[in-house]
C-alpha cells in the first residue's frame, strides 16, 4: 500500500515538474511570440532552452569565414563595419524589419531601431530597468548609476549631475592638454625618421585613464591607475561573458573566468577602501576632486562612492579611448578630411597652445568628424532596458519582463535614414548641425537621449576635441599597413586587431 502512496507522490511529482518546464520552455515563449505576431512583430522562432541562439551561432560562423578572406587596403576598408561587428544585424532587419522580437535562451529581446520608437523608450526612463541582467556586469560597475533603475538611479543622477555641467568642466581642456603634451614628448623622443607606429587604442586608453583618475582621485592618482588597469581587465571579462546568455546559478560553479572576475571586484574595492579611509582620517587635507566631493556630500555610503567610482573609471575611460582610435583610423585613410581639420585648427587655434572650452565650440570641422565617427562607429554599440510593467510605445505593446535593446549601430548605418551612402565616412552630413544630418531628427544618438542621456557627454567631446586637436597640430595621421579592420561588438565597439597607425612630424 505505501508503496503505491510512494509511485503516486512520484507520479505526480514528475507530471508537475513535466508541467512546469513545459510552462517555462514552450507555452510561455509561444505566448509571448504570439502576443507579437498578433502586433505585426515577427522574428528568428523560438527554439525550446536555446531560443534563438542557434540561428546567431550560424549567422557569425558564416561571418567569420568571410572575414578570414584577405583584407584590402582601400577607402572602402571600413564601409563594413557593422556587417563584421555585429552580423546578424542587417541580415535581421532586412528580414524582420526595424522592430523584432529574438531570443535570449528563453529571454524574450525586443530590438527596437526605429527611432520613433526610440524615442519613446528614452523619454520614459522610470518605467523600465536599465537591466545589464548578467550578474557579473556587477563586478564591474556594481549598482551605479549606470545600472540602477527607477527611483534609485533618479536619486544617484541627481548626486551625479553637477560633476557634468560645463561650469565644472571648465578646467577639463587644460588638464587634456597637459596629459596629451606629456604624450606627444614621448612620441616625439621615439621618432626615427620624424615618424612613429603607434597603437593608437594603447595609447588613448593610457591618456583617457590618465584624465578620469586625476579628475576623480586628483592626488591619489597613481593609486587609481592601478585601479583603472583592474577594471580594463574587468570589462574585457564582462564583454566576454554578456555574449554568453547566462543560466541562473552558473556564477557559482567555479569557471576560471568567473574566479577572476570576482577577485578583480575585492581588489578594486579594497583599494578604493583604502583611498577613502586615507582621506576620511586626514579631514583637513582639501582635495578637490570628484571623490572628495562625493564623500563631503554626505548622500553617499562608502559602498555607493565606491560603486559610482568603478563606473565612472569605465565609463570615463573606454569610451572615449575608442571614439579617438577610431577617429584617427578614419583621418589615416581620409587624408581629405585630415588636411580640413588641420587648417581649422590651425585657424582657430592659431595663437591658443590651450584650447579652452569656448574655443572649442569653433571648431565646427572637427567637430563634424567625430560625429561621423560616431555614427559609423558608436563606442557604445548597443543599450539594454527591461520592461518592468507594461509599455505603450506608440501603437505596440510591451510586456514587462521583455528585455529591449536599442541597437545604436544598426539605427546609424541605416540607408532609408542616411542615404545611400550611409556606410561611408562623409562628415559633411553633419555640416548643418546633428538634426539635419539625417531624414530623423534623433536618428544620431551614440550618447542616447531624454532624461537617461550619457552624462559625461560634454566630458567625452570636450576630451576628444583638444586631444584630436593637439595631435593634428603636431603630426599627419597614416594608417599603417599592417592595419587590419576587425571590428568587435560587444559592451563596446572595439578594434580586434587593434589601430597601428603612423604619426609623422608636420
Ligand atoms: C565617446 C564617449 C562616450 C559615449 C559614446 C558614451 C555613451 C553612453 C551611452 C550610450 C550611455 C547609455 C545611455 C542610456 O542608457 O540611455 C551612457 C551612459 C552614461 N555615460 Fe557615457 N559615453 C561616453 C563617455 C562618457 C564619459 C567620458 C563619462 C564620464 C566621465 C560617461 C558617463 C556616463 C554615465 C555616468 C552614464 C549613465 C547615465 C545614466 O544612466 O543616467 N560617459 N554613455
Amino acid at each position: 500500500m505505501s508503496g503505491l502512496v510512494f509511485c503516486s507522490i512520484l507520479l505526480l511529482i514528475t507530471a508537475w515538474s513535466i508541467g512546469k518546464l513545459l510552462e517555462i520552455f514552450w507555452w510561455k515563449p509561444r505566448k509571448i511570440q504570439k502576443l507579437f505576431l498578433d502586433q505585426g512583430i515577427g522574428g528568428p522562432p523560438y527554439k525550446p532552452f536555446i531560443g534563438s541562439i542557434g540561428e546567431l551561432a550560424k549567422i557569425y560562423t558564416k561571418a567569420r569565414t568571410a572575414q578570414s578572406l584577405p583584407q584590402t587596403s582601400e577607402t572602402n576598408l571600413l564601409s563594413n563595419t557593422l556587417p563584421l561587428a555585429f552580423p546578424h544585424l542587417p541580415i535581421w532587419r532586412e528580414k524582420y524589419g526595424s522592430v523584432y522580437l529574438y531570443w535570449y535562451g528563453r529571454q524574450p529581446r525586443l530590438s527596437i531601431s526605429d527611432p520613433e520608437l526610440i524615442k519613446g523608450l528614452t523619454s520614459a526612463p522610470r518605467k523600465y530597468y536599465q537591466s545589464i541582467q548578467h550578474p557579473l556586469i556587477y563586478n564591474l560597475i556594481g549598482k551605479s548609476v549606470l545600472a540602477a533603475g527607477g527611483e534609485p538611479w533618479n536619486n544617484q543622477r541627481k548626486l551625479l549631475n553637477p560633476f557634468f555641467l560645463v561650469e565644472s568642466l571648465k578646467n577639463l581642456p587644460n588638464l587634456v592638454v597637459d596629459t596629451v603634451d606629456e604624450k606627444i614628448e614621448t612620441w616625439k623622443s621615439l621618432m626615427k625618421s620624424n615618424e612613429l607606429e603607434v597603437d593608437a587604442c594603447k595609447e588613448f586608453e593610457n591618456i583617457t585613464q590618465d584624465i578620469i583618475v586625476q579628475i576623480m582621485l586628483g592626488n591619489d592618482a597613481k593609486k587609481g591607475l592601478q585601479i583603472a588597469h583592474l577594471q580594463s581587465e574587468q570589462t574585457a571579462i564582462a564583454s566576454k561573458l554578456v555574449k554568453i546568455f547566462y543560466i541562473p546559478g552558473t556564477k557559482f560553479i567555479p569557471i576560471p573566468l568567473y574566479r577572476r572576475s570576482k577577485r578583480l571586484r575585492r581588489e578594486v574595492e579594497m583599494k578604493f577602501h583604502g583611498i577613502i579611509e586615507r582621506r576620511l582620517q586626514n579631514v583637513n587635507q582639501q582635495e578637490n576632486d570628484w571623490l572628495s566631493l562625493m564623500l563631503s556630500s554626505g548622500n553617499m555610503t562608502k559602498h555607493q562612492i565606491i560603486d559610482e567610482c568603478c563606473a565612472m573609471f569605465i565609463a570615463g575611460s573606454e569610451s572615449t579611448n575608442i571614439l579617438l582610435a577610431w577617429t584617427c583610423v578614419h583621418l589615416g585613410i581620409n587624408k581629405m578630411w585630415q588636411d580640413k581639420a588641420r587648417d581649422e585648427i590651425f585657424e582657430v587655434l592659431h595663437k591658443e597652445n590651450r584650447p579652452l572650452v569656448e574655443i572649442l565650440s569653433r571648431l565646427k570641422i572637427v567637430t563634424m568628424i567625430i560625429n561621423e565617427t560616431l555614427r559609423l562607429c558608436p563606442a557604445v554599440p548597443f543599450i539594454m532596458k527591461h520592461a518592468q510593467e507594461d509599455i505603450k510605445l506608440g501603437e505596440l505593446t510591451i510586456p514587462s519582463g521583455i528585455d529591449i535593446e536599442v541597437p545604436i549601430i544598426s539605427v546609424h548605418h541605416e540607408k532609408t535614414i542616411w542615404g545611400e551612402n550611409a556606410s561611408q565616412f562623409d562628415p559633411s552630413r553633419f555640416s548643418e548641425g546633428i538634426s539635419k544630418a539625417s531624414k530623423h531628427p534623433m536618428a544620431f544618438m551614440p550618447f542616447m537621449n531624454g532624461p537617461r542621456i550619457c552624462l559625461g557627454m560634454n566630458f567625452a567631446m570636450i576630451e576628444a576635441k583638444v586631444t584630436l586637436a593637439m595631435i593634428l597640430q603636431n603630426f599627419d595621421i597614416s594608417i599603417s599597413p599592417k592595419y587590419k579592420h576587425v571590428p568587435v561588438g560587444g559592451l563596446t565597439l572595439k578594434q580586434g586587431s587593434g589601430a597601428p597607425v603612423i604619426f609623422r612630424k608636420i
